[in-house]
């Protein structure tokens, strides 16, 4: 695949809680390094000082899924305008720990809120001055059955919000993201997250090798 725009390369990490997003996500930041990119790491919601005060509301405070919607993309907006486009501009590799994929999965499909709403702030938020919708130029989606990656999470963290949900939130979600994939094939590619770490990891390398991401 050719380079989809000049400058660099924004790739987005995505799944339910316990795919292992947060695992691979500083691996290939790592190998990109390693080949003299420049990478930035970040994550959503978060990724700038406001984001993340949003971020903490979000996590803990209890809210209606409107409010919930609007400011994930709150957090979006301003993540997108101080961080992720002056690093593309500059042609830094972005990696971002969740992205709009994960509105649509987790508020729209997990709560159930109007994905026709959904659509239009992700028009009013990641439309640039010359009127193009942007979206990542690659979107890994670590699949997993939502009882392997309770098991896992039990293991490691105390829930938030979102993770306190039960499993049938979280079958939602999936669904969710598997709806976003076959919507746009050639920007989602699943990887079965199930596996041991190192195969999902080859398998992440080989996808990023398959786009020029890697050389
Ligand atoms: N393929 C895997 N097999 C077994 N354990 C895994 C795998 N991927 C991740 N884990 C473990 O599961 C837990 C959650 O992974 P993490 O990367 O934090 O998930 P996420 O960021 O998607 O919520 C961590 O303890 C991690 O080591
Ligand atoms: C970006 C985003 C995250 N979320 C949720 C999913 C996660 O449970 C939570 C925080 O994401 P995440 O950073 O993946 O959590 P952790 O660091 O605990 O793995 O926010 C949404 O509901 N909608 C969104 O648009």
């Amino acid at each position: 695949m050719t380079h989809p725009r000049p400058g660099g390369w924004f790739i987005t990490f995505e799944g339910i809680d316990g795919a292992g997003k947060s695992t691979h996500l500083p691996a290939l930041a790592q190998a990109l390094q390693a080949q003299g990119r420049v990478v930035l790491q970040t994550r959503e919601p978060g990724g700038t000082p406001l984001a993340e005060r949003l971020r903490e509301l979000l996590l803990h405070e209890p809210m209606d899924p409107l409010c919930e919607a609007l400011l994930m993309f709150a957090a979006r907006r301003d993540h997108w305008q101080r961080a992720i486009e002056p690093a593309l501009a500059a042609g830094q590799v972005v990696l971002c720990d969740r992205f709009t994929d994960a509105t649509f999965a987790y508020q729209g499909h997990g709560r159930g809120f109007d994905l026709g709403v959904l659509d239009t702030l992700e028009r009013w938020v990641q439309t640039d001055a010359q009127g193009r919708l942007r979206q990542p130029d690659l979107t890994l989606w670590f699949d997993v059955p939502p009882a392997v990656a309770a098991q896992r999470l039990a293991a490691v963290r105390t829930p938030d919000r979102f993770e306190a949900e039960p499993l049938a939130f979280f079958e939602r979600v999936r669904a969710g993201y598997a709806a976003r994939a076959s919507a746009a094939p050639e920007r989602i590619v699943r990887i079965d997250a199930t596996r041991p770490l190192p195969q999902v990891w080859a398998e992440v390398e080989s996808v990023c090798r398959a786009r020029g991401v890697l050389a």
